[in-house]
């Protein structure tokens, strides 16, 4: 065989492995630093707890936690490639950073996935702090998951989870993975909220979805060096995360024409909204909003509502399943409140009525998420003083002020990680703070609403998640329906739940739940 290879070929060849062997140089350089040469100086210095090597674990809630205990700290620094982060792992430090300096924090570091794929951070989970965020956080809260308009999906959610039971029934007494089972479910119920009955949700996009939210659950080599701005080609993860966006603004393109046709039909008065009518609504009336409604915002906000309900809920659920399966006291005790409660109305078996009376069941759910939060490191948050202020972000008394946690001066250029993790296990907040006990939750006022800085599974303050009536109503319609329709046994071979972690997108278990529905008989229980 003769290889013919042009003079052409082989200067491009050379040029480019010159480019890779400076590039690796490069990274060497800057990986072999520590965290040591860019401390501030300030009246305290933070205890350095490492670079990134340090940090590449595949737990890394459970190491920074280790550390922090190990040398006391509640605030402590590190290094991410070229970025500077702290970490924090005590409700004290979270409540200054979430509340006292909630604004000076209220930015998130730039991620080039999330620019790419939410059409230049036009959603509001990466959107930075200032007029866009302001009011998609707004109207997110008074339009898109309302009150009102979370009840408004009840039926959606009514007849998903009661599909959810049928398929149940169909395959009792044999194992079923109910981890994939109860990601249908939730990928469904908020699909249709948020797209309605789309045509284009087929396997190909939800495959799109999932790669999207793998690149956007973490820090890219690129990320960490914002200096070097020819990695992302170069190592060609600009190119895949803009495949990724052509394929999903294809989809959320025919969605949103099918939506603009079917509103100019007679007779679509009256027809239920779902989330791309509602901004669609806000795009025709925008006279007062300060910010313009593009199409790409509507296609940014209703792709990350979409992304960030289904894998919170299903984590969510799977844990809860897997505590109360290691705890046959707690099952039983959830079981017979669901009994109790919904065996009298047997007809209204999937309803949302009757959900207001399960309180230990929310006992259940809350101690879940209080060992298992899905979100166990906070997306971190941006000191907004790292970058020249823009005018309006900034209250102008403010420009030059420095943050000051605790007696150590953050210094600019910093995110902040906050361990939830370490946090809702902290000791001395939580007796036995390590075992599952949904009874401490009984008299007690702590809610999800991020008052309580020792338990914040949905974050707290301004970047708070918006989302948790909409998430926790799912949650608790469809653990109701698996309790009440079901008693649940492990497969044959399986002698216990393995409760290994697995972080990544959320902290998921790492091995799939697969349990054996056994049909409950509503006759017998008196
Ligand atoms: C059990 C379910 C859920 C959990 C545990 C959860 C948890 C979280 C957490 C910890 C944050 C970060 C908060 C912070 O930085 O302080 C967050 C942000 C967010 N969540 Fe959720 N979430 C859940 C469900 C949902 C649902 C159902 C939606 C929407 C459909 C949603 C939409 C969002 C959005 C848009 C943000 C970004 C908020 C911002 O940056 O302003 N979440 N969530």
């Amino acid at each position: 065989m003769i290889i013919s290879c042009s003079s052409f070929d082989i200067s491009f060849l050379l040029a480019l492995t010159i480019i890779l062997v400076i590039t690796l140089f490069i990274l060497k350089q800057k990986l072999s630093k520590t965290a040591v040469s860019n401390l501030p100086p300030g009246p305290r210095k933070l205890p350095i707890i490492g670079n990134i090597h340090q940090m590449a674990g595949d737990q890394p809630h459970r190491r920074l936690t280790d550390l922090a205990r190990k040398h006391g700290s509640d605030v402590m620094s590190l290094q991410l490639g070229e970025l500077s982060h702290i970490v924090i792992s005590t409700p004290e430090a979270a409540k200054l950073v979430m509340k006292t300096h909630d604004v000076a924090f209220a930015s998130r570091p730039y991620l080039l996935a999330a620019d790419v794929l939410y059409y230049g951070c036009k959603d509001i989970a990466f959107a930075p702090y200032g007029d866009h965020w302001r009011q998609m956080r707004k109207l997110c809260t008074l339009e898109l998951l309302s009150a009102r308009r979370v009840e408004s999906f009840r039926r959606i959610r009514e007849e998903e989870v009661s599909n959810l039971v049928a398929s149940l029934t169909a395959a009792a007494g044999k194992p079923v993975d109910l981890g994939r089972m109860l990601s249908t479910v939730t990928s469904t119920i908020t699909s249709r909220a948020a797209f309605g009955k789309a045509q284009e949700l087929n396997d190909d996009f939800l495959m799109v979805v999932d790669n999207i939210s793998d690149v956007l659950a973490g820090f890219r080599i690129s990320d960490l060096y914002p200096s070097l701005k020819f990695l992302p080609s170069l190592t060609g993860f600009k190119s895949k995360l803009e495949k990724m966006r052509k394929a999903s603004d294809s989809v959320l393109d025919r969605i949103i024409d099918d939506h603009k046709a079917r509103r100019s039909m007679a007779g679509s008065k009256g027809r239920k909204e779902d989330l791309v009518d509602v901004l669609l609504n806000l795009q025709e009336n925008q006279e007062d909003l300060g910010v313009p409604i593009t199409t790409d915002v509507i296609k940014a906000i209703t792709l990350e509502l979409f992304i960030a309900g289904i894998e919170t809920s299903t984590t969510t659920l799977e844990w809860i399943i897997s505590e109360i399966m290691k705890n046959p006291r707690v099952l039983q005790k959830a079981q017979q409140e669901v009994r109790q409660v919904f065996g009298d109305e047997y007809n209204n078996k999937f309803g949302e009525a009757g959900l207001d009376q399960l309180k230990y069941l929310d006992m259940v759910i809350a101690e879940s998420l209080r060992l298992h939060p899905p979100v166990p490191l906070l997306v971190p948050r941006e000191n907004k003083y790292q970058k020249p202020p823009a005018p309006l972000l900034v209250p102008r008394e403010n420009v030059d002020q420095k943050v000051k946690l605790i007696s150590y001066d953050v210094p600019i250029n910093t995110s902040v990680i906050v361990n939830v993790w370490a946090i809702n296990r902290d000791p001395r907040y939580w007796k036995e703070a390590d075992r599952f006990i949904p009874e401490r939750f009984m008299d007690c006022s702590i809610d999800h609403k991020g008052t309580d800085f020792h338990y914040i599974p949905f974050g707290a303050g301004r970047r708070m998640c918006p989302g948790v009536s909409f998430g926790m109503v799912i949650v608790k319609l469809i653990l109701a329906n698996l309790l009440l329709h079901f008693d649940w046994t492990l497969p044959a071979k399986q002698k216990n739940i393995d409760m290994t972690e697995c972080f990544g997108v959320t902290l998921r278990r790492q091995h799939t739940l697969h349990l054996i529905p056994v049909s409950y008989s509503f006759v017998d229980f008196e």
